[in-house]
């Protein structure tokens, strides 16, 4: 368990930790590191409205498209080693550079919906950047990684958020800055180098979290919280599209009604005996 020291200042947890497995069942939105920083504004939970379109039966058919997630940031910062961890719980000491990009593609369950994330693992070598660069199309989230032993890696943060950004101008992925490497860090360190962090995550319009690869440190609670996030973005986007197009093929709404109501548009258009047989389901 990590040491709580005065209010939301959390320590890193020494090495040895045991990791559990909970990454595939997510039925509420995990906490973000720090209340304060949260650019993605939800703190405790799914948005209401998401929550009780996806009960809808049309809802259980959606079909979620994998979200690609890209990692960015200097070489040998641990942009590897954290996916490994999470993956496959598993840490090498050895350092292997990443030749171009490595990909993972992770499964999770989220309100009773399948979900995966495709993750992209870039290289760090400035030789590799120029290939690195067209895998950066379409990400929906952004992690841009630094070293917590090594204040440089931090604004090479930003450069390396930066080029990520430039290859997505239509649609704004999610941003997370994460710190590495926690347990190389004394405590005073830890926290001087998470104030600084800060300001740069506020900068950067990104959520802050601190990981050690190491031990396990907050890397299931960063996952958790990344597919959570991307999870409810997706599926927002889909839902508003699927209103959309039932919008079109509803012949005639009340001139008095200004929302639409997608329950009831499933009842008619797909009876209610569906509605019956999925309403036992518990997800
Ligand atoms: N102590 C400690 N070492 C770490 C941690 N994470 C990674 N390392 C070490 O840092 C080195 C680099 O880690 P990688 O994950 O390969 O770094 P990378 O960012 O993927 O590097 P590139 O592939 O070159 O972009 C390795 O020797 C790792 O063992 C951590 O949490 N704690």
């Amino acid at each position: 368990m990590p040491h709580l020291l005065r209010q939301n200042i959390v320590l890193p947890a020494p090495p040895n930790v045991t990791l559990h497995d909970p990454r595939t069942h997510l039925r509420r939105l995990p906490p973000p590191y720090s209340v304060v920083q949260t650019p993605h504004n939800q703190v405790r939970d799914f948005a209401p409205q998401l929550r009780y379109q996806l009960e809808l039966p049309m809802a259980h058919r959606l079909k979620l498209r994998p979200c690609k997630v890209i990692f960015v940031g200097d070489c040998a910062v641990g942009k590897t080693a954290i996916v490994n961890r999470f993956c496959y719980d598993k840490f090498q000491s050895n350092y292997k550079a990443t030749i171009g990009v490595d990909f993972e593609l992770e499964n999770f369950k989220i309100l009773g919906h399948n979900f995966s994330l495709e993750m992209w693992d870039t290289a760090g070598q400035e030789r590799f950047k120029c290939i690195a660069g067209a895998y950066y199309r379409n990400a929906s989230v952004v992690v841009a990684t630094y070293d917590m032993s090594k204040r440089e890696s931090l604004d090479s943060a930003k450069k390396w958020l930066s080029s990520a950004l430039m290859y997505n101008t239509t649609q704004r992925p999610l941003v997370f800055l994460v710190g590495t490497k926690a347990d190389l860090l004394s405590k005073e360190e830890f926290m001087s180098m998470e104030r600084l962090a800060s300001v740069a995550a506020t900068q950067m319009h990104a959520e802050y979290w601190s990981v050690s690869a190491r031990s396990g440190y907050r890397v299931t609670e960063f996952f958790q919280r990344l597919a959570a996030l991307a999870f409810e973005a997706a599926a927002q986007q889909q839902l508003a599209t699927l209103t959309k197009s039932a919008q079109g093929q509803v012949p005639q709404l009340s001139a008095k009604s200004q929302t639409f109501d997608l329950r009831s548009y499933f009842n008619n258009r797909f009876g209610k005996a569906d509605t019956r047989q999925r309403s036992g389901c518990t997800c």
